[in-house]
């Protein structure tokens, strides 16, 4: 066969870049105690963009925070690649976030005293990395920062402000980029712009993207929507619409 007939990769076959198995989180409030996660076992694939939905309180964010090393469940592990996250030392996962993840939140997270470049390239010189030229001119155009790259985030609006963290986050080519309702902050075209770049990138990027909503229209831009209730990964949609994820979520709510 020659190389050209190979036929690509599709994102769901690609190898697990996180892994969690058994993943559980009680909290204990007051003699009270939550099972926000009940059992959970999840993979996520190389290049592919998976959305994470369920009704209010059924562990969604918790989730996010225990795959991210931000938060420790209470047992189960997760890995990024071949490393076990969970156990690791809060040194080492600072290090291992910093490296390894991207990470996008609903309310930007830019530090306001910086433009939009500076702001852009900030995590790498944190790291003492060497910036990717092609790849920093690349996403630049692509997310069409180019001309507003010297702007503070302040002149820039809430759409122009998530692509500059977009853009922060995709820089270094991390492992898994985690995205927190990105666009829980945007009108419906800046969102749409958002959505269309994470699809993209997960695409052409072989980027590999897992993101929190409540909008099952921007689940409907994912390869893939999970769904979660009372703790529990209840069931699954490959190349959702907003309707047949929004049928899914009635079934779960009812
Ligand atoms: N720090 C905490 N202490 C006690 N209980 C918590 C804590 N964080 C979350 N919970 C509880 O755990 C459960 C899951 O919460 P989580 O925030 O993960 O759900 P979610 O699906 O992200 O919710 P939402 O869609 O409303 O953001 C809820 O019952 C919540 O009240």
């Amino acid at each position: 066969m020659t190389e050209s007939a190979v036929k690509p990769t599709s994102p769901v076959q690609a190898p697990p870049v996180v892994v969690a198995r058994g993943l559980t989180k009680i909290y204990d409030t007051g003699g009270n105690q939550v099972h926000a996660l009940a059992g959970v076992d999840v993979e996520f694939h190389r290049g592919a963009f998976t959305a994470i939905m369920g009704p209010s309180g059924s562990g969604k964010s918790t989730l996010m925070h225990c795959l991210a090393g931000l938060d420790v469940p209470t047992s189960g592990t997760v890995h990024l690649g071949r490393t076990q996250i969970t156990g690791m030392r809060d040194g080492d996962l600072t290090l291992l976030r910093r490296d390894r993840i991207g990470f996008i939140f609903q309310s930007f997270n830019l530090l306001p005293m910086l433009t939009a470049e500076q702001n852009i390239l900030l995590p790498s010189q944190i790291a003492r990395r060497r910036i990717d030229q092609a790849r920093f001119d690349h996403i630049v155009d692509v997310v069409g920062l180019r001309d507003r790259l010297g702007h503070l985030p302040a002149k820039l609006s809430g759409g122009q402000q998530q692509r500059v963290a977009v853009a922060r986050a995709l820089l270094n080519a991390p492992e898994v980029v985690y995205a927190d309702e990105p666009t829980g902050n945007l009108d419906s075209r800046s969102g749409a712009e958002i959505l269309t770049f994470l699809r993209d990138s997960a695409k052409d990027l072989d980027q590999t993207i897992v993101m929190v909503t409540h909008d099952p229209v921007a689940a409907s831009y994912a390869d893939r929507v999970v769904f979660l209730r009372d703790g529990r990964l209840v069931d699954e949609v490959l190349d959702p619409t907003a309707e047949t994820v929004s049928e899914h979520l009635l079934k779960l709510e009812a």
